[in-house]
């Protein structure tokens, strides 16, 4: 089962802060200009209010994905703020590990984010079929998300969701973040409740305010899932997640690495001023660390190294690896809402 993101409009302490900065990297590029270039084909992703779609550039052949968001239904689950705050995060960055924005649309009905299309597969997928991973190559895939972190972070962004149903394999293996609908630009601490039960911090269920060291809790969570098997906080209800990270009693299976234990523990401190990765030195502390002696980030992002799993992409357009979605069942596109709402609401998009 999938871990649904929460935060819905369940948890109502929004901090709108003041990160409304132009998307300065953002030129939309000729053949991107119009939705009705593309052949929509699968279903690929279907999240709380969100559909991603398979698509085809009808003229080069190419092949994208397309996100479509009702705009009733973020309205409705008060999430009109964070989807502003994905468009602008996304056309704002550039890394070889995030998904590339192409161009975004809008019409009476939905709100649309075209990106590079990622063949290979959730992670997550990956790593239930494999039940866990080895220490090599949980550390790949860590090694990767510390760079692309660290990246996010150099220009005052928060991930907010990082798990394995966020990370995406792409035709060589390597890792591409996707999904910044929980992302936020924010220089000091934010007071939103987001992200998914499993990976919150404590600081977040606490609600003390929070800042850049949810991505590295988070990590810790994902390094313990890869290499366990398993999340370290786990409960059949959210509340008693929540417990359980509250209480930080850290169970680490046998045979989990020695080193792999160590840096969990300090990127799973409860205390946020002596995480990991929040102190000082950064994401360098976390790159340090024993359990990377000898990883060669350079090699990393330089796509040199060998990448622990190559996805089967039997062409472009292959869509195998992920889940497959009835097309029939539940209509992609939402109702036309009132054209002043969503003028009001929408304009920034
Ligand atoms: N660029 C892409 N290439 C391939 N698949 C993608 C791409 N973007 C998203 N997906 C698929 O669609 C799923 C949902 O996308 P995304 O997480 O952006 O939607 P969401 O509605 O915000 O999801 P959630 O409610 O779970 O947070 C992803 O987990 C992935 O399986």
């Amino acid at each position: 089962m999938k871990r649904q993101t929460a935060g819905s409009g369940i948890f109502s302490k929004v901090n709108l802060g003041n990160d409304r900065e132009s998307a300065v990297n953002f030129a939309v590029a000729e053949e991107f200009r119009d939705l009705s270039d593309f052949e929509q084909l699968e279903t690929i992703g279907s999240g709380t209010f969100a559909r991603v779609k398979l698509v085809r550039h009808k003229k080069t052949n190419a092949f994208y994905a397309l996100k479509i968001l009702k705009k009733n239904e973020a309205i409705r689950l008060k999430q009109v703020e964070h989807v502003l705050c994905e468009k602008q995060i996304l056309s704002q960055v550039d890394h070889p590990y995030i998904v590339k924005l192409h161009s975004t649309y809008k019409d009476t009905r939905n709100l649309y984010f075209l990106t590079e299309y990622v063949p290979g597969g959730e992670l997550f997928t990956h790593l239930r079929k494999a039940t866990k991973f080895s220490n090599e190559t949980a550390r790949f895939y860590a090694g990767s998300i510390v760079l692309a972190i660290q990246y996010l972070h150099a220009r005052d962004i928060i991930f907010r969701d990082l798990k394995p149903e966020n990370l995406l394999l792409d035709s060589r293996g390597y890792l591409k973040f996707t999904d910044f609908g929980f992302s936020k630009k924010v220089p000091e601490s934010t007071w939103t409740l987001c992200g998914t039960p499993e990976y919150l911090a404590p600081e977040i269920i606490q609600s003390k305010g929070h800042g850049k060291g949810v991505d590295w809790w988070a990590l810790g969570v994902l390094i313990f899932e890869m290499i366990a098997g398993f999340p370290p906080f786990y409960d059949e209800n959210p509340f008693g997640i929540y417990q359980k990270i509250l209480a930080n009693k850290l169970e680490f299976p046998r045979n989990f690495d020695v080193h792999a234990k160590d840096l969990v523990k300090k990127l799973l401190s409860a205390d946020r001023m002596k995480r990991l990765g929040n102190l000082k030195g950064g994401a360098e502390d976390i790159k340090k660390h024993r359990w990377f002696k000898g990883f060669d980030f350079s090699e990393l992002i330089a796509y040199k190294a060998v990448a622990p799993i190559l996805p089967e992409v039997r062409s472009d357009g292959d869509a195998h690896n992920y889940e497959k979605y009835s097309e029939s069942v539940d209509d992609p596109t939402g109702p036309v809402i009132d054209p002043a709402t969503s003028e009001k609401l929408f304009r920034d998009f």
